[in-house]
């Protein structure tokens, strides 16, 4: 087995995209105002209601659950050497810090190559909804310990697979 040096293991540079619903539609959806297709005024005109704006799965037997996830923020350039997916349910992630973070995706299905791998830029009132099954990286805070709120599935079976990265890809934010 010929052990290559670091330099040389072959690393693919990813430069994340902006995130809007178009692009993101193969994975799940985007939660922001501007992606509602219904929205309406309520409470006596004093609020506007942003309707149905993700498609939440707990699954046949899961029970949908409200989490907050506190991040570390991640080193730039991130290598990206994993990516997991949640076969039984959906995953949504709604920035509660206001700050841009980081979504690392691939379609459904096969374990994915980092050819396949799709990044955004996510702005701080972004969230996205990971459909079921959907290949994603866990959560990418950036520069500072940052809160989401998670709404994803709590019940019974293997609901988290991880595949490894080879050769990994590294995100850089070209300034
Ligand atoms: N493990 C866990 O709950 N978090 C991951 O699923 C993630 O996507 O961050
Ligand atoms: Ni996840």
């Amino acid at each position: 087995m010929i052990h290559l040096p670091e330099t040389q293991h072959p690393q693919r540079e990813l430069l994340p995209q902006p995130l809007s619903s178009e692009t993101f539609a193969p994975f799940g959806e985007v939660i922001e105002a501007s992606a509602a297709v219904h929205h309406f005024t309520i409470n006596a005109g004093n609020t506007e209601r942003y309707h149905d704006l993700a498609r939440i799965e707990p699954g046949a037997d899961g029970r949908v659950i409200i989490s907050i996830f506190r991040g570390q923020p991640r080193a730039l350039p991130f290598k990206v050497e994993m990516m997991e997916r949640h076969p039984l349910a959906s995953q949504a992630f709604v920035p509660l810090s206001g700050r841009p973070y980081l979504v690392v995706v691939a379609p459904p299905g096969k374990a994915p190559g980092v050819e396949d791998l799709q990044v955004f830029l996510a702005r701080g009132d972004q969230g996205v909804n990971y459909a079921t099954g959907v290949w994603h990286h866990p959560l990418l805070a950036l520069d500072e310990v940052s809160d989401f709120l998670v709404i994803d599935r709590s019940g019974p079976g293997h609901n988290c697979d991880e595949v490894a990265l080879e050769p990994a890809g590294v995100i850089t934010l070209r300034g």
